[in-house]
């Protein structure tokens, strides 16, 4: 077991070009040391991502509490539930957290440390390197495979995800769910008649239209064509047919530059029953859908 572990580096004799090196490193790499009692102070800290932080690194070689003062507060929990798990079970910790920047700014900072027990307590060694560019690059993509390039709502994919989690939580907790599927009316012959852009524009304002309905747990989605699936969680069948019903009339009445009335939609609605898979669940919405249809269109049919 190491003996002068937790001496601070800086004060340790080094080499002058090892120095220059870790100096220039695009990152931090450090030791943190925890005492019995919880206490953590960076025995070593070097590297340029240390500028970044505006926290004096020799103030931090004391007492590691400036730098987690600045995590972000749902992020400060999590890292200190991984320091905690990786010290119990001498796991190496592999995270990333938000960290408040000097001026205001914010980083994500990603996190690779591994625990040794010293006589004094737990010694990571570890680095950190500032991955905010890759988030922001991470979060885009992601929200273009969500997407859908048309209308802007969510796409199958990304329904089916919130299918799947909203399905889970309602088989364990029992909690009501509802699901919408809806489809435009005789939609071939509006683009017959008014030419595929036109289509793309009423398509565009349903999209709208139904974006304006919901809350921010609710999901809208476009599943493809003209059809879309309103995903409602903590709903009961009834409050749903009574949404449904409004955007079916506002839909009716609203213009889409060729004269009220001329694009109606079909509503189908589902709610969840203990048990369902999302595949039990969007074919009795569907089967309620076509319901709709055969009675003759611009309707809401609930439960078929
Ligand atoms: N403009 C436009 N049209 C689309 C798009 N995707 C699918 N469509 C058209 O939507 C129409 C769907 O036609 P059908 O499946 O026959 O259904 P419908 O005419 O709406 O008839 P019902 O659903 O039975 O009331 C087809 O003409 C497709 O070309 C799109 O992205 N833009």
């Amino acid at each position: 077991m190491p003996s002068n572990d937790v001496m601070p580096g800086g004060e340790r004799p080094q080499p002058e070009w090892i120095r220059d090196l870790t100096e220039q490193l695009p990152g931090v790499i450090f030791q943190l040391h925890r005492a019995p009692d919880g206490r953590m102070h960076f025995p070593y800290l070097a590297g340029s991502g240390t500028q970044l932080l505006g926290i004096d690194r020799h103030d931090l070689m004391q007492n590691a509490l400036p730098v987690l003062e600045c995590l972000d507060e749902t992020d400060y929990p999590r890292l200190m539930a991984a320091i905690e798990r990786s010290a119990r079970w001498q796991r190496p910790i592999t995270t990333k957290f938000r960290l408040k920047m000097a001026a205001g700014r914010q980083s994500w900072i990603a996190l690779r440390a591994q625990p040794c027990r010293v006589e004094t307590g737990i010694l990571w060694h570890g680095v950190m390197i500032d991955i905010s560019e890759q988030v922001v690059e991470e979060q885009r993509l992601r929200r273009l495979s969500d997407t859908d390039d048309l209308t802007g709502l969510a796409n199958r994919r990304k329904l089916m995800q919130r299918l799947d989690e909203e399905i889970s939580l309602s088989n364990r907790h029992a909690l009501p769910l509802s699901l919408m599927m809806l489809d435009l009316d005789h939609f071939k012959s509006i683009n017959d008649t008014w030419g595929h852009l036109k289509g793309d524009h009423v398509l565009e304002r349903v999209a709208a239209h139904c974006r304006d309905m919901l809350r921010e747990e609710d999901l809208a989605a476009r599943l493809g064509g003209e059809e879309f699936a309103l995903l409602l969680p903590l709903t009961a069948e009834t409050h749903c047919q009574q949404l449904a019903e409004r955007l079916r009339e506002r839909i009716a009445n609203h213009d889409f530059g060729i004269g009220p009335g001329e694009i109606t939609v079909s509503i189908g609605i589902a709610e969840h029953r203990i048990g369902d898979t999302r595949e039990t669940l969007i074919q009795r919405a569907d089967d309620s859908l076509y319901a709709a249809k055969r009675r003759g269109r611009n309707q809401v049919m609930v439960g078929v």
